[in-house]
């Protein structure tokens, strides 16, 4: 049993858990870190060895008064479930499944040994256009199943873009996914990561599948500038950049790759190409796009491309 102080609220995990679903034991490895309100740890089916990252979300922790920040209250949590639990594309995290007990809410997720994109980034600083366009297919496919099954992330960013031993890309994290249930349909609720949230949400303006665009663009240009384009100290600044669209292209960018950023990161959401699109721009079509990387890409740039 693990009880980790945290803001006053006691973090209990068992070391073993046993998921009635799947009739399966595991035994509780690693702690991995935290997300929002949620911790994930490495957890081992005790008999197979098969291996998962298990997202856990305290019940006494949904159960606060909404702060300022995003809060997971228990529908939203039971709204990321329904969601990702009907989901199956190779570039999204695959969900196995979820129980709980008096404490937590666990959910049980695919492990992907390398990490997220936000440590490649945190570790290359800038990777080259070639391991952008290998990254970037893979989350525009992602994502194209998302918006062709009417649901929109809201949160893709770096630490939500999961890395597999190949380096294959898995779309992580849906607390703050949503369904758009008809044609038309906007929603108006202020949510995702201060650095990558669009335009129209923090307006209020109604957002929809284009606020994801967005997000591809803000993940895109960090990857190849090596910092989100509407930085700033304070979140004041972030919030006034982006309702102002002020961002600057690094100059070593090719044509196709900053006109690909600059159509994505539109202030008028109806300007920015459709997630169907974006596969057909000149960047992804004119030049190579690789179909594996090499995992010393993690540490180091590859001289191929
Ligand atoms: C071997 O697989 C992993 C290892 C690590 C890791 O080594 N983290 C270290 C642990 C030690 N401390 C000191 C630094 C971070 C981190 C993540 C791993 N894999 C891993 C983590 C995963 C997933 C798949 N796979 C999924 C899906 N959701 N989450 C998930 C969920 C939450 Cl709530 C928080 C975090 C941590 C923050 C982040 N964005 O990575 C991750």
């Amino acid at each position: 049993m693990t009880a980790a102080p945290e803001n006053k609220t006691t973090y209990v995990v068992p070391d073993s858990l046993f998921d009635p679903h799947r009739g399966r034991t595991y035994k509780r490895g690693r702690f991995f870190g935290k997300g929002g309100f949620a911790r994930c740890y490495e957890i081992i089916d005790v008999h197979t060895d098969d291996v998962f990252a298990c997202k856990i979300v305290s019940k006494k922790l949904m159960m606060k008064p909404r702060q300022e920040e995003e809060t997971a209250e228990p529908e939203e949590i039971a709204v990321e479930i329904s969601i990702h639990r009907g989901l199956n594309h190779r570039s999204i995290v695959k969900f196995f499944s979820c129980f709980d007990d008096i404490d937590n809410t666990y959910i049980v997720l695919e492990l992907c040994r390398k990490r997220s994109m936000s440590e490649l980034q945190r570790r290359r600083k800038i990777i080259t256009e070639f391991e952008c366009r290998y990254y970037i297919t893979q989350i525009i496919e992602g994502v194209q199943y998302l918006h062709n099954n009417r649901i929109i992330h809201r949160d893709l960013k770096l630490a939500n873009l999961f890395l597999n031993d190949m380096l294959h890309v898995k779309i992580g994290d849906f607390g703050l996914a949503t369904r758009i249930e008809f044609e038309g349909d906007r929603r108006y609720s202020v949510c995702g990561s201060p650095n990558y949230i669009a335009p129209e949400i923090l307006t209020k303006k109604g957002h929809s599948f284009e606020a994801d665009i967005w997000s591809i663009g803000c993940v895109m240009y960090t990857l190849l500038a090596g910092r989100p384009p509407f930085h700033h100290k304070t979140r004041e600044g972030i919030f006034s950049n982006i309702k102002k669209g002020q961002y600057s292209v690094p100059s070593w960018l090719t044509i196709s790759a900053a006109d690909m950023l600059v159509s994505m990161l539109q202030l008028d959401p109806e300007r920015r190409p459709a997630i169907g699109q974006l596969l057909n721009c000149n960047f992804l079509k004119a030049a190579k796009v690789p179909q594996f990387l090499p995992s010393f890409c993690l540490t180091m740039a590859p001289r191929i491309g």
